[in-house]
């Protein structure tokens, strides 16, 4: 008798959608800016309807969705209680989610984390997570392992959007290798052998400019998704996508929240601005993986 098929591993449904509708995610990211601009109250049921209309409106039409989770914890309880109905929103319309909540922690309470984003049943958990590893990638133990098991993804920050990032992933470790490229490499190891992507992705900015080769970061190797923000509102676009991905570029995910919120409230505007989207990063971005 065979042993039951266990989940489908989160890198080969990430690979599909991208395949079906594009390689861009569009985040959920209800700045206080954008409700008064959505005529949205700065409160738990404004970030709710703001959610629930991105997801309305361009569900089942992008390759992910990303909820920015500090715009809702800003709101307390009842903003984290707003995040879980985007959430299951999400999960309704059949569109992949990535959790913006940038987690990282020792080992053990690492495992509180990953309960609370990876676990099956947790009103939290999305499709992927993203994590920080600057206590140790091995720190990340606990989430890597729930991830696998649940058939979810990680993406972990290796060369971020924010110019400050490169003080700390550009160092140059005792073994001579970057902090960014020792990242890339822990990664690339936990994804060897998936077929056709691993579910252990990175974060790499659109605005790092020289960074990967700077870095000696072999993004090729990781056979994993690399997440890109910095799409649309931090200034970069087709031309940079390729500069930063070359012969990666097969595996990005591109990332854009105010680029295309922006065209909001109006459901055929935020929908025009989202296909606008896809296509200038599937330009930048589709020929090989
Ligand atoms: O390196 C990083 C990692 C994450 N982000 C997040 O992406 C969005 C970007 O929003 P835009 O409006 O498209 O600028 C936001 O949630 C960041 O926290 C990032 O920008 N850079």
């Amino acid at each position: 008798m065979t042993a039951p098929a266990g989940p489908v591993p989160f890198g080969a449904r990430l690979a599909g959608a991208m395949d079906d509708h594009g390689p861009l995610c569009v985040g959920i990211d209800p700045h206080a800016a954008l409700l008064e601009a959505w005529s949205l109250p700065d409160d738990a049921t404004g970030v709710r309807e703001f959610g629930l209309r991105v997801v309305e409106v361009l569900g089942g039409r992008v390759a992910a969705l990303k909820p920015q989770v500090a715009f809702f914890e800003r709101h307390g309880s009842r903003g984290l209680a707003a995040l879980e109905d985007v959430l299951a929103a999400a999960r309704a319309a059949g569109t992949l989610t990535v959790v913006d909540a940038k987690r990282g922690d020792i080992g053990s309470t690492m495992a509180g984390y990953a309960e609370a984003f990876l676990a099956d049943g947790s009103p939290l958990a999305g499709d992927a997570v993203t994590l920080t590893p600057y206590l140790g990638f091995g720190s990340l133990r606990p989430a890597l392992d729930l991830a696998s098991g649940t058939g979810r993804g990680v993406f972990v920050l290796c060369l971020t959007s924010n110019p400050e990032g490169a003080r700390v992933q550009h160092a140059v470790a005792a073994d001579g290798r970057s902090v960014a490229a020792s990242v890339a490499a822990e990664a690339a190891a936990l994804n060897a052998d998936a077929e056709p992507l691993g579910s252990v992705g990175l974060v790499v900015g659109a605005t790092v400019g020289d960074a990967v080769r700077a870095t000696g970061t072999d993004l090729s190797a990781v056979n994993g998704p690399l997440l890109a923000p910095g799409v649309g509102a931090q200034g970069a676009g087709e031309r940079e996508l390729a500069a930063v991905f070359g012969a990666a570029r097969g595996q990005v995910l591109a990332s854009s929240s105010r680029g295309v919120l922006a065209a909001g409230p109006d459901a055929g505007a935020l929908r025009g601005a989202a296909a606008a989207a896809v296509a200038e990063v599937s330009a930048a971005l589709r020929p090989a993986r």
